[in-house]
């Protein structure tokens, strides 16, 4: 078949292929290599470039240029696909017959230097890869580029990754000339005869390769698939992941720029340059280990992190279970990946060369364990308990100079452990195109993905729930309960969890499909012995469950053909079954049916969810059968309270939404109307308590200044639980008693569910605030959330938000009505010269309103806004007489 038909007939997979994951590294090499053989001229590649434009469209405009060069161009770009694509991606493509052999002979060697970085640009981008910042060093010092130019490449708002900053320094360099062009591959020229005499030194013995091989293809069979989709088929990796948004913690107040995975373990935001370990943390499936299991593979593909010959990936979790005393070989050796040949020789080795080394540790908020750094071991021979070993590593006592990734909710690090820190990364979920691609990608009929986003789109409150990406797989996944639920759309998380329960237990039982609230009359039960042992496990800090434990707690062999509960691979040292459920909020949600379905729970369990600080156990153990085998007593000392905390907080942010109007009648299928009446208003009283709690301390203002609350995370968290109840009144009367005129939420991890909890509440409020929420991820979307309690501020401060021209202009267009509003601050947001004309338009139409009011502040500094920008702000200022303050 022609190379022309076969790019027709596969033209929706290729693109698929092209624009996986929404990374743009695919259609990048195919661009190079097009480049090099002379497919593409310059000026293609400057239309194509995926920088400049939606990858989607590149892509296809790619394939509409390539089809109409004819045969031969078809030819080669089928080729450069076959080179890139992985072989997951290959299955079932068809490349033709691909003329990889003596392709570089057919064309004339480069006669100058401009040519050789276009003919050899695919290898050129690789031999960059760590080198860039040196390149540059370089080219600024032979005056061919300006310290501006050099910064500019190296924005990672441009060039988010190491192959993307290599190919803007290319092109730069291209645009320069024959000397700037000579002078950088003299630079590469040197270097390479650097490395390979280094490499000579140091060749590896075949042992030592052959183990990482062995690990490399067992890393690279442990990622292949998401684990997540246990029960409900496999899905690869390649096909699913989307980039989620990495942001560096804030130590500094610099603008905020988005990072590439490489950046993790890269130079940025380096906050202890003697300490080892970064931390990687993230809110509750917001895809940390996803992200890990990312990086695993690219390092198993020689993608990413070329430069570390050994990875070595660990679960908190499985270590949990590691009850014997272990010396750091059998972590490695054990629990890794274990080596065929001489163990002494390549222990030698890892030992010796701690910097080709990487250790990972997914999950430490699950280690049943808190950080402690009382016990240091530094003999990497001399056995001790796990967590012994595993501390020491973090702290660096022991191996000292090998590089340590740990995932963790952000609240289970505490300040012993942050002492070893040496940078934070924080995940922040899916941006608006993240969404749009995860859920392109998780379906590949295009008829049922613009379905889904219209509706998303429609429905800002559930668009907000889906920057988690774990409430992104649910929602995308029950899309067809999404279509049939019309008039009650999702809204909370309570609701989103409620309708998986409904797609997994409709799954297994498809004849009653439309008996749904019938079925769950019948199934109660059910859900109750799932929610014991998600109760149970949340208690003790456990979430891998023996057979036993099922057994103990009555689940049957149907109840985990439901798919709520999975196989737990990887245990240590056994052979028994494990489960586990298929996400830990989900854990949670059960925990919660658990509590509210059950008669026999006690009358205190609810005050103690609520009242977290205090609670030791919330159900007794009779309510779980006489004899349920988790080891909670001696272990409940050890494991991280907060971390605990974190998921019963999550399980009675759930329980406040089962009990509201909007499900119970679920609940009341099978328990009786008073006493989830009386559950209900248990809850209420327990976050007005609750809230009171913090207006309490509200401090005196003093003079001068205003009258100011500073929120704390669990202030968020009880906002949440009043969101998940959809009750307006328990919203009014939580802040009747709020009087301050200032409300501060910094650096709270205020995102866009976060956002849909505080307007629902604070439009309640008696009188207007100033809201200042600098330092979080409100971005746009959560900035449409808070336009319906914008009529109760006077002030919002957004400064470094993510906040783009659109969001700018939904604000000003709605607050301009509002004459309590006098103060925006959007300093170190994604604001181009396109937002001025509104805030223009805002200024003029705000000066008429508010002529004799007070001064109107706009803070926009840090931002992209250029003199095409400031004169559209000067015009829309001529003539404005109240504003005072212009940052
Ligand atoms: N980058 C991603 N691309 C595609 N899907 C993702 C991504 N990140 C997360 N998901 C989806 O969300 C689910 C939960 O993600 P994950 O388990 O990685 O979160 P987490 O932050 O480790 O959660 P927790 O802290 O609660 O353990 C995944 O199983 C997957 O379905």
């Amino acid at each position: 078949m022609s190379a022309e038909r076969l790019l027709r007939i596969q033209r929706e997979r290729l693109l698929g292929a092209l624009c996986c994951g929404g990374m743009t590294e695919a259609l990048e090499s195919v661009l190079d290599l097009l480049l090099a053989w002379d497919v593409l001229q310059w000026e293609d590649y400057q239309i194509l470039r995926p920088s400049e434009r939606p990858l989607y469209h590149s892509a296809r405009e790619l394939l509409d240029l390539v089809g109409s060069k004819g045969e031969v161009a078809c030819e080669l770009l089928l080729t450069a696909l076959n080179d890139i694509l992985h072989k997951a991606q290959k299955v079932g493509l068809s490349f033709g017959a691909v003329r990889s052999d003596g392709l570089g002979a057919q064309w004339p060697l480069p006669t100058t230097a401009v040519q050789t970085l276009q003919v050899d640009r695919p290898c050129l981008v690789k031999r960059l890869r760590g080198h860039v910042a040196a390149a540059l060093d370089v080219l600024v010092e032979s005056g061919d580029l300006t310290v501006y130019e050099s910064d500019e490449v190296q924005l990672p708002i441009h060039t988010p990754s190491q192959q993307a900053s290599a190919r803007r320094l290319l092109d730069l360099v291209r645009s320069k000339g024959e000397c700037a062009a000579a002078i950088l591959l003299q630079f590469l020229h040197k270097l390479e005869n650097l490395s390979t005499s280094h490499d000579k030194e140091k060749a590896f013995p075949a042992e030592l390769l052959q183990y990482h091989k062995k690990l490399r293809s067992s890393v690279s069979a442990q990622s292949l698939f998401l684990s997540t989709y246990g029960g409900t088929g496999s899905l690869s990796l390649d096909d699913i992941y989307t980039e989620g948004l990495l942001e560096v913690a804030q130590g500094s107040r610099e603008p905020q720029q988005p990072l590439g995975l490489e950046d993790i373990l890269g130079p940025v935001g380096t906050l202890n340059a003697e300490a080892d370990t970064v931390l990687l943390s993230g809110e509750a499936g917001s895809g940390k280990s996803t992200l890990l299991q990312r990086l695993h593979q690219l390092w198993a593909r020689s993608v990413a992190l070329e430069h570390l010959l050994l990875l070595f990936p660990f679960s908190c979790r499985r270590l949990s279970s590691e009850d014997r005393e272990v010396t750091l070989r059998d972590l490695l050796f054990r629990h890794c990946c274990w080596p065929d040949g001489d163990h002494e020789m390549l222990f030698r080795y890892i030992l010796d060369n701690p910097h080709c080394l990487l250790f990972t540790f997914d999950g430490l908020d699950e280690f049943r364990h808190t950080f402690s750094d009382e016990r240091r071991l530094c003999c990497p021979t001399e056995p001790a308990p796990v967590s012994t070993v595993l501390f020491s590593l973090l702290q660096g006592s022991l191996m000292q100079g090998v590089c340590k990734v740990v995932t963790s909710r952000p609240e289970a690090v505490g300040t012993s452990l942050r002492r070893y820190i040496r940078k934070e990364v924080q995940l922040k979920g899916f941006s608006p195109e993240a969404i749009n691609s995860f859920v392109q990608n998780h379906h590949r009929d295009s008829r049922v993905s613009v379905h889904i986003l219209d509706i998303l789109r429609s429905n800002s409150a559930l668009f907000g729930l889906c920057h988690i990406p774990v409430l992104c797989w649910i929602v995308s996944k029950c899309y067809k309960e999404l279509l049939s639920s019309s008039v009650n759309q999702p809204r909370t998380f309570t609701d989103v969890y409620v309708m998986i329960l409904q797609h997994f237990m409709q799954h297994r039982h498809p004849q009653q499909c439309t008996m749904w609230m019938n079925w769950m009359t019948g199934h109660t039960d059910v859900a109750l012995r799932l929610g014991c042992l998600a109760l149970r496990g949340l208690e003790s800090a456990h979430y891998v469950f023996s057979d036993l434990d099922l057994v103990k707690c009555g689940v049957t062999e149907d109840d985990i053909a439901l798919g709520f509960l999975v196989h737990s691979e990887g245990l240590s040292g056994s052979d028994d079954k494990h489960y586990e459920f298929l996400h830990v909020t989900m854990q949670c949600f059960f925990a919660a049916l658990f509590v509210t379905l059950n008669d026999d729970t006690n009358r205190s369990t609810i005050p103690k969810l609520f009242n977290l600080y205090k609670q030791q156990v919330l159900v007794p153990h009779d309510c779980f059968g006489p004899c349920f085998s988790l080891q909670q007593e001696s272990e409940s000392k050890m494991h991280t309270a907060e971390s605990k905390k974190a998921n019963l907080q999550i399980m009675a942010t759930f329980v406040s939404g089962l009990l509201s109007q909007r499900h119970r009648n679920l609940l009341l299928l099978s328990r009786p109307a008073g006493a989830i009446e009386r559950k209900f208003r248990q809850v209420a009283r327990a976050l007005s308590q609750g809230l009171k709690k913090h207006f309490r301390f509200i401090p005196c203002p003093v003079e001068g200044e205003k009258k100011s609350m500073h929120a704390m995370p669990e202030f968020v968290w009880l906002i949440k639980c009043i969101y998940e109840t959809q009750d307006e009144a328990i919203a009014r009367a939580a802040v009747a008693k709020l009087q301050v005129e200032h409300l501060k939420l910094t650096y709270c991890n205020i995102g866009p569910v976060e956002c849909s909890a505080l307007a629902y509440v604070l439009q309640h409020l008696r009188s207007p605030v100033g809201l200042q929420l600098d330092y979080n991820s409100v971005g746009d979307v959560g900035l449409e959330q808070l336009l319906s309690c914008l009529h109760m501020c006077n002030s919002l401060h957004l400064r470094n938000n993510n906040v783009t021209d659109e969001g700018v202009h939904r604000l000003t267009e709605k607050v301009v009505h509002f004459e309590n509003f006098q103060k925006i601050a959007l300093f170190n947001n994604k604001l181009t010269d396109a937002c001025m004309l509104h805030i223009a338009e805002f200024l003029k139409a705000k000066q008429n309103f508010i002529a004799l009011r007070q001064a109107l502040c706009c803070r926009l500094g840090n931002n992209y806004i250029t003199a095409v920008g400031a004169e559209q702000l000067a015009e829309g200022l001529r003539g404005h007489r109240s504003l005072q303050f212009l940052g």
